[in-house]
C-alpha cells in the first residue's frame, strides 16, 4: 500500500472538481487524466469522491463559508476544491469519519499545500461535529438544498411544476447501470443466466427486450462476453430511440451526430441488414464509433461532417433518420453532474439555434413517406416540443406522428422516469 493511501484519490478528486468549477473542463475529460497512475481501488474512490462533490456542490460550498473567516483565493483555489471534497465525505456520503479526515489532510501534501493542514483538519472536524445543524440550515434554504443553479431550477420548475422535486431528486441521485444486449449475438435469458452465474445480480425484467438492468454498477470488463460484444452500457431511456426508429430491412438510414456509437450500433444490432451511414462532427468522438462496431462485430459507413452542411452527402434519399441532436444534456444530469455548473442559460438558445439548423438541413435529404425521429436528452422544452412545433409550423410537408406508447406524438421521458435518464422523443414523417 502506497504511504499515500486514500489521500491519492482525494487529491485526484480535489483537482478534478478545481477543473470543472474554476476551468471550465468536464469530468469525463478532466478524471481519467488525474487518475490514470492511481489502483483500481483509488481510482474508484476518486471518481465517487468527484461525482459526488459535484451533486453537492452549493450546501458543500455553503458550509465551508461558515468555517472560514475569508474564501480562499487564487493559489488557495484548489485548496478550497479539497475542502469541499473533503467536506462530502464526512456529510452526504457518510464515510469513516478518522479515515477521512486523515487521508484528506494528507491529499495537502500532494497538492502541495502542506502549510494549511490544520487548515483543513479544524475545518473538516467542525464540519464534522456541526453536521446535524448544518444539514437543518440547508435544508431551510431551497436554493442550497436543491443543489442546482437557479436559472435550471427555475426551468424546471416552469416547465414541471407537478414533477419538479422528483425532477431535482433524480438528478442528485446516482443512476442505475443498464446493460443493451447485442440480439445478434444472445438472448435476454440467455444473458440472464449468464450474468447469475457470474455473481452479478440483476433485476426483473425490463420494458424492452434488449434492456438489463443492475441492481449495482459493475466493471464492464467483468460484464460475461463483454470484449466479444455481447454487450454494452447504454440507458433504458436512449435504448428506446432504435425500436422507435423502427428500421426496416435494407433500409437506407442516416445516423446523424451519431457518436460515440450506441444507438448506430443498436440500430445494427436490431437490424444487421440495414445500411447506416453514421455521421458526427466531432472526429475524435467518431473513433469510438469505430471501436464501439469492431467490439460488437457490426458495419457502418462512419464520416466526418457537420450536419448543419450538405457538402458531404452524396444525393442519395434516405429511410429513415435519427437526428440524436446535440443539447444540453439536462436529462442526463444524474451521470454528469458537472452539467449543472458547465452550463449556462444562454447554451440554450444556442443550442436550440443549431437544432433547428441540423433539421432544417436534413429534412430534404429524407425520402418522401420516409421518417426522421429528433431525440435529445433534454428536459427542457426550447429544444424539445417548442423546436418540434416550430419545424412543424414552417415545413408544410412535415407531420408529426404517435411517438410515446400511450399514442402521444411526443415523449418527454423525466430523469429517474422508470428509473431511466431524461429524454425527448418526437417522429416525424414526410408526407408522400
Ligand atoms: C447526443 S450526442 C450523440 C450520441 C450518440 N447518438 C450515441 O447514441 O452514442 C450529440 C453529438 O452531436 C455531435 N454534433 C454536434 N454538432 C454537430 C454538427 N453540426 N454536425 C454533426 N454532429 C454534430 C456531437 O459531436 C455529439 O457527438
Amino acid at each position: 500500500m502506497s504511504t499515500w493511501a486514500g489521500a491519492e484519490s482525494r487529491a485526484a478528486a480535489a483537482q478534478a472538481v478545481f477543473q470543472v468549477v474554476e476551468q471550465g473542463r468536464s469530468l469525463s475529460q478532466a478524471l481519467p487524466q488525474l487518475t490514470r497512475s492511481l489502483s483500481g481501488r483509488d481510482k474508484g474512490m476518486a471518481q465517487a469522491l468527484a461525482y459526488g462533490t459535484l451533486r453537492f456542490l452549493p450546501p458543500l460550498n455553503y458550509m465551508i463559508s461558515q468555517q472560514l473567516a475569508k474564501p480562499l483565493k487564487g493559489e488557495l483555489l484548489p485548496l478550497h476544491s479539497l475542502l469541499l471534497v473533503g467536506a462530502y465525505q464526512l456529510t452526504y456520503m457518510g464515510a469513516a469519519e478518522h479515515a477521512a479526515v486523515s487521508a484528506t489532510v494528507d491529499a495537502a501534501h500532494l497538492l502541495k499545500r502542506s502549510k494549511q493542514k490544520g487548515l483543513v483538519n479544524a475545518v473538516l472536524r467542525n464540519i464534522q461535529r456541526q453536521w446535524p445543524e448544518l444539514q437543518a440550515a440547508i435544508a431551510a434554504h431551497p436554493q442550497l438544498s436543491h443543489a442546482h443553479p437557479r436559472w435550471l431550477a427555475d426551468a424546471i420548475h416552469t416547465h414541471y411544476p407537478q414533477q419538479a422535486a422528483q425532477v431535482i431528486a433524480a438528478n442528485n441521485a446516482q443512476a442505475p447501470m443498464w446493460l443493451r444486449i447485442n440480439e445478434q449475438y444472445t438472448t435476454r435469458d440467455n444473458y440472464l443466466a449468464l450474468l447469475a452465474q457470474a455473481g452479478i445480480d440483476a433485476l426483473p425484467q425490463a420494458p424492452l427486450s434488449s434492456a438489463i438492468q443492475l441492481a449495482q454498477a459493475v466493471d464492464v470488463q467483468s460484464l460475461p462476453h463483454f470484449a466479444d460484444g455481447w454487450v454494452s452500457v447504454q440507458d433504458i431511456a436512449a435504448q428506446h430511440a432504435v425500436y422507435l426508429l423502427n428500421a426496416q430491412a435494407g433500409e437506407r438510414i442516416l445516423d446523424c451526430c451519431a457518436a460515440p456509437g450506441g444507438k448506430t450500433a443498436h440500430i445494427l444490432e436490431r437490424q444487421p441488414t440495414a445500411q447506416v451511414l453514421a455521421i458526427d462532427v466531432d472526429e475524435q468522438r467518431l473513433t469510438r464509433v469505430h471501436d464501439n462496431l469492431q467490439r460488437l462485430g457490426l458495419q457502418a459507413q462512419v464520416q466526418v461532417a457537420d450536419a448543419t452542411q450538405t457538402d458531404w452527402w452524396d444525393g442519395q434519399l434516405f429511410d429513415r433518420i435519427l437526428l440524436d441532436a446535440p443539447c444540453s444534456a439536462t436529462g442526463v444530469i444524474r451521470r454528469h453532474p458537472d452539467i449543472k455548473w458547465l452550463r449556462r442559460a444562454t447554451d440554450i438558445t444556442e443550442l436550440a439555434t443549431l437544432q433547428q439548423q441540423i433539421l432544417q438541413t436534413l429534412w430534404p435529404l429524407l425520402k418522401p413517406g420516409g421518417t426522421l425521429l429528433y431525440a435529445t436528452c433534454s428536459i427542457l422544452a426550447e429544444e424539445n416540443t417548442q423546436q418540434i412545433a416550430r419545424f412543424i409550423d414552417h415545413t408544410a410537408d412535415a407531420i408529426q406522428v404517435a411517438t410515446a406508447p400511450t399514442g402521444a406524438l411526443e415523449w418527454q421521458w423525466l430523469p429517474g422516469e422508470n428509473d431511466g435518464d431524461g429524454f425527448f422523443y418526437a417522429t416525424l414523417e414526410k408526407r408522400p
